[in-house]
């Protein structure tokens, strides 16, 4: 429905605290329809720029759409935030939430939240307040996904289910958006299991994105290379392509780096694994951040909101 159009547009967006900035020139493009993952260390701002997109936190400067409108106008039923501490009314039972869904929303999709709940064998009579972590997490991505939202933010969803959960839940969010081009961005810092799940990425650390992007894209923008040690660090002749983090293991050395032409050396090169990318990065907060052009953000003209400072 939005292909190829932007879900998210941020420019130049901040948020300050009383101690310092948690999110500082945060720039990024997500399109429509895509899987991302988000990621950074502790305190990097992940919460912060979903509750933004949610629009529950007004940033302290700069501005963003979602698909394309102006915050404040864009209709809360096309946005589900499933957030890290879950609001469900803990005296209510697991059906009494389900029909509360469907009260407040009117695209709401009875059969694939009832879906995901029977799938964990959680009791619809049962008390939210009686259920485990993992099964009240449950139950909130049933109603997150319950709104058939266009953009689905997720908090560390996963954070306390177990893996065979996990798996399952993975397998049914994918399947939903893959039905009806559903955006999803996630936060996790369970970096194995971006692979095969999210297409696109972003990477925040110090509340600044160092990395934002297609997979495929930033993957093919990056080396790895391994080889003999010679002398102390690496190799002189590697020196002139942009490095983002080299560790030296006995004899090897293994670096990644962002090759600037196609002649690296006699090393043994490879293609990073998402794994590997996004763990370079969260160990070299210095590195030159990475923004391939699918995730430039373009329209500038579409906003009017800048809170002041
Ligand atoms: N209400 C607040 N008042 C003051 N500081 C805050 C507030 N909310 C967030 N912060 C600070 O902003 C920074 C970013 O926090 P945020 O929760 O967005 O990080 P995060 O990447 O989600 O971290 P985590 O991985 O631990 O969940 C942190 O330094 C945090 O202490």
């Amino acid at each position: 429905m939005y292909a190829g159009d932007s879900a998210f547009e941020a420019h130049g967006l901040g948020v300050r605290h009383r101690r310092g900035w948690a999110l500082k020139d945060c720039s990024f493009r997500l399109p429509a329809g895509r899987i991302c993952g988000l990621v950074g260390p502790n305190g990097a701002g992940k919460t912060t720029l979903l509750s933004i997109m949610a629009q529950v936190l007004e940033p302290t400067e700069g501005t963003f759409s979602v698909f394309g409108a102006a915050p404040g106008s864009v209709d809360s039923g096309r946005i589900s935030f499933l957030a890290q501490e879950k609001s469900l009314f803990r005296g209510f039972s697991v059906a009494e939430t389900l029909r509360l869904g469907r009260e407040l929303n009117p695209g709401w999709d009875q059969r694939t939240a009832e879906d995901i709940v029977r799938a964990g064998d959680v009791p619809f009579d049962a008390k939210i307040g009686t259920l485990s972590g993992g099964r009240r997490t449950r139950v909130a991505l049933a109603l997150a996904l319950g709104k058939r939202p266009d953009l689905l933010l997720l908090d560390e969803p996963m954070s306390d289910l177990d893996p065979v959960a996990r798996k399952e839940l993975t397998g049914a969010l994918l399947a939903e958006a893959a039905e009806h081009g559903t955006t999803v961005l996630m936060s996790t810092h369970v970096l194995a299991e971006l692979e095969n799940v999210c297409d696109y990425l972003v990477v925040l650390s110090g509340g600044k994105v160092r990395l934002a992007g297609d997979v495929d894209e930033l993957l093919s923008v990056h080396t790895v290379v391994t080889g003999a040690k010679e002398g102390e660090g690496l190799p002189a002749s590697l020196a002139h392509h942009p490095l983002v983090e080299s560790r030296i293991s006995g004899r090897q050395f293994t670096a990644l780096i962002r090759p600037d032409s196609p002649a690296i050396g006699p090393w043994e090169t490879d293609k990073p694994s998402v794994e590997e990318l996004l763990l370079a990065y969260l160990r070299s907060p210095d590195a030159l951040p990475v923004i391939t052009p699918t995730a430039q953000a373009q329209d500038q003209a579409y906003n009017t909101r800048t809170v002041a400072a």
